[in-house]
């Protein structure tokens, strides 16, 4: 990725451009779910091994909610800069922020509010009322989808026998004191690169490529394009970026790195990042963030190991894990140095069995 100048048209700020790369190869499909259906659960399971990603449908979630949220959140990113910083405070991490993602150089296209969503949170207590009772009612319904989506996924890795088992999940974020939610609104505003060269080639960042560090994250868009996920590669095909088509009567769900953990990497964290609208039109996101309490052991469930399999991470705690993840830039590996070379051990005493 290469910063370039912004067009005199726009504000001047350093745009990062990056090959859309959404053209090559052929067309992904996304699994798309209906959580109501019989098979969902084995569904998610499905595509949390494959992609760490899909769309859910037949949620139960009202339009209402999210076209009321989608409304005053665009009325609030209208208003002057420094009202936004004035009602919300800058983004530390919580709060507004414009153009820079973290605090160790990351800038995107895009502004955003970043509020603590736990049930008990008084988060953004002085934005505008009417912004503040639609977080609170959409924050209440997101969270519903992402409890119905962790006891899937529970339910898909086999879990699902006891309440213990397909609650497990579910449990480290939802009705547990101190869990760590959180709801990101995300606007970026339309942005077309001067005419050149590689204008079809490149596109500019609106949110860098990263993966989600909570255990899952549940998002929901308007109508507008750009966001993409990473295909893996493997021997036969390299890793690729295929875009997401927007779906606003639907949710995605993202595998972040605390589940893939808890996996022992049978569900995978997906990357994702968006690229800025070129159209007229902005893109707006809601993303609900389920990350457990700070204290939370993060290791491998007991219950999804195999006998004799070993744990692909050292442990770590939702808070040590969380500290560590604002010290790095949005796109390194994170989970890195919490991996141990055990994947080749594994994979011999399970063809064995
Ligand atoms: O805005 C989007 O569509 C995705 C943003 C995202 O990945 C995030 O906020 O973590
Ligand atoms: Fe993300």
């Amino acid at each position: 990725m290469v910063a370039i100048t912004a067009p005199s048209s726009i504000e001047h700020i350093p745009l990062v451009r990056c090959p859309k790369g959404a053209n090559a190869g052929p067309q992904a499909v996304i699994p798309c779910i209906d959580l109501s259906a019989p098979g969902a659960a084995a569904a998610v399971a499905d595509a949390c091994r494959t992609l760490g990603f899909f769309k859910a449908t037949n949620h139960g979630v009202p339009a209402g909610l999210a076209d009321a949220l989608e409304s005053s959140a665009m009325a609030f990113f209208a208003l002057p800069h420094q009202e936004k910083l004035d009602m919300s405070g800058p983004a530390r991490p919580l709060g507004y922020g414009s153009k820079s993602i973290g605090s160790n150089g990351d800038v995107g296209w895009l502004e955003y509010l970043l509020l603590s969503a736990g049930a008990a949170s008084s988060g953004g207590a002085a934005l505008p009322a009417a912004l503040r009772a639609a977080v609170e009612a959409y924050t209440g319904a997101v969270r519903g989808v992402g409890c119905r989506v962790m006891e899937l996924m529970a339910e898909g890795l086999g879990l699902g026998a006891s309440e213990e088992g397909r609650c497990v999940l579910r449990r480290m974020v939802v009705g547990c004191e101190g869990s760590d939610e959180m709801l990101r609104v995300n606007h970026y505003p339309p942005c077309l690169l001067p005419p050149g060269r590689d204008r079809d080639e490149c596109g500019v960042t609106g949110f860098g490529e990263h993966t989600d560090p909570q255990i899952i994250s549940v998002l929901r868009s308007n109508c507008t394009a750009g966001l993409q996920i990473l295909l893996r590669g493997d021997y036969s095909s390299p890793a690729r970026w295929v875009p997401v088509p927007p779906d606003p009567d639907s949710f995605f769900v993202n595998v972040g790195d605390s589940l893939q953990v808890l996996t022992n990497g049978r569900f995978r964290s997906v990357k994702h990042r968006v690229l800025a609208p070129e159209g007229e039109e902005s893109r707006l996101s809601v993303i609900y963030f389920g990350g457990p309490a700070a204290s939370q052991r993060i290791a491998p469930l007991e219950q999804v190991m195999r006998e004799g399999e070993q744990s692909l991470y050292r442990e770590f705690t939702w808070g040590e894990y969380k500290k560590a993840a604002y010290k790095t830039r949005l796109g390194d590996n994170r989970l890195g140095p919490y991996e141990l070379q055990h994947a080749a051990a594994n994979d011999e005493a399970a063809t064995k069995k």
